[in-house]
């Protein structure tokens, strides 16, 4: 790393539509939400040692790992600047899930903590990997994304290490020292390592998540091509996190279990996927649409809420929860769908132009105040990917882990990849 210390900071993403769907081939449309990100900090030590502080996930005491007992040698020999075309690892994988845990003082550590240690692991060893310049790093990270609801965490986490490895490593350059075919080049490492996490976290990702969280904006996603979106920019949604604590990876298991196995009706399940592809279409369509008026938008994008909803539900990705948020919003004539892998997490929910203050207000308090003491964020979609701030000269690793949670929106100087 041309500096001895960043932040890097990436966005949470909402689904609008397509979740589940998008894992086999069909359209999606998400978004960032640039008030909720992840922020990690890099910065290069001398004594050999790989720490890893992670406090939003609880983790007592930082991970500490020397840095020569990585298993390099199981590290496939790719282009680390070219992996269009690389296979997952398991093999590394599997021996990092046996070493990662030795030696961590004792403590308990519960799944997430152990799945985000696997996952930065897994990075770190590639791309270290005939690297020249390691002696070393602690890493720490903070994050405004509430944990496992459905607000891609865990791509804006997967984002942050590979812009933060592949910079302290040298394989990338900050947008700082780049030109614009720099930047983009970079920029599609960063989302091409970060898939590779999200692979480590969710088995079968799309990667329309790890896509949000390093680009940004509003995309259309299909089979791995992004596409930016216009006109997205002025919706607005609540999002309301159930707080029912659910398994990404186990959700995409289910789906997939539903197509393959015969008693799963796979071809009513293929029709349901084919319908939300559908619906996602539509949608881009409506957008797209020039002489549509405002009304006439949002029934209609009301209407391929309320399907999209049903037809996940059908797919057997629903909650109660869920149901019960949609309940509540419908009382103020609101719609609402789940966003996200499912089974609880996030629900979201469409505010029309011509909803006001009051009436937002009224349904946010219905839905904190009921027995499930739900969580709202009212938010719009759109703002900065992945972005990289040098920190050697006015930021420390103590400032940063001490400040207030809010202060990190704050930290001005930011490039940005995208
Ligand atoms: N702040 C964080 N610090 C460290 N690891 C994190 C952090 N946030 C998320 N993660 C990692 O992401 C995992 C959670 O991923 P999961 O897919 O369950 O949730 P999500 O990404 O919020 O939801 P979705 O994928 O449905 O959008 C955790 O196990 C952890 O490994
Ligand atoms: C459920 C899913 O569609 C979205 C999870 O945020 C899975 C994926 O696309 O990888």
């Amino acid at each position: 790393m041309s500096s001895d210390r960043y932040i890097v900071s990436a966005p949470g993403k909402v689904i609008l539509f397509g979740e589940h769907a998008v894992v086999y081939g069909k359209t999606a449309i998400a978004g960032s939400l640039d008030g909720l990100r992840t922020y990690a900090f890099f910065e290069k030590r001398i004594d050999g040692y790989v720490e890893l502080n992670l406090p939003d996930l609880g983790l007592q005491r930082a991970f500490l790992w020397p840095a020569s007992a990585l298993p390099y040698n199981l590290v496939n020999n790719v282009d680390i600047k070219e992996p269009q075309n690389l296979n997952f690892n398991d093999v590394l994988l599997h021996k990092i899930k046996s070493i990662a845990l030795e030696g961590q003082d004792n403590q308990q550590i519960n799944n997430f903590q152990q799945i985000a240690a696997f996952t930065f692991l897994y990075l770190y060893t590639c791309l270290e990997y005939n690297s020249q310049t390691s002696c070393g790093m602690t890493i720490y990270v903070r994050s405004n994304i509430p944990v496992g609801a459905g607000l891609g965490s865990s791509a804006s986490y997967s984002v942050c290490l590979a812009t933060g490895l592949l910079l302290a490593f040298g394989h990338i350059l900050s947008p700082y020292e780049s030109n614009e075919q720099g930047i983009k080049k970079s920029s599609e490492l960063i989302n091409l390592w970060a898939y590779q996490a999200e692979k480590v976290i969710h088995g079968t990702p799309s990667g329309v998540d790890n896509s949000v969280a390093t680009y940004g904006g509003a995309i259309m996603f299909v089979n791995g091509v992004i596409q930016n979106m216009m006109g997205t920019r002025s919706l607005r949604f609540l999002l309301t996190n159930t707080k029912v604590p659910r398994n990404t990876k186990i959700l995409i298991e289910n789906v997939r279990t539903r197509i393959e196995n015969v008693k799963g009706f796979p071809k009513i399940t293929n029709l349901i996927l084919d319908a939300i592809h559908d619906i996602s279409e539509s949608f881009k369509e409506i957008l797209g649409s020039e002489i549509m008026d405002d009304q006439e938008l949002y029934t209609k994008t009301e209407g391929l809420i309320d399907m999209c909803h049903h037809l996940l539900n059908s797919l057997g990705v629903g909650h109660p929860s869920l149901d019960k948020v949609r309940e509540i919003a419908a009382q103020c004539d609101l719609h609402t769908k789940l966003t996200g892998a499912g089974g609880g997490g996030c629900a979201l929910t469409l505010i029309r132009n011509d909803v006001s203050k009051e009436q937002i207000e009224i349904v946010k308090t219905a839905l904190t105040a009921s027995p499930h003491c739900f969580e709202c964020y009212e938010t719009s979609i759109g703002g900065h990917g992945v972005g990289v701030l040098d920190a050697s000269s006015d930021k420390s690793l103590q400032e940063f882990s001490e400040c207030e949670k809010n202060q990190l929106a704050g930290i001005i100087g930011w490039m940005y990849f995208a």
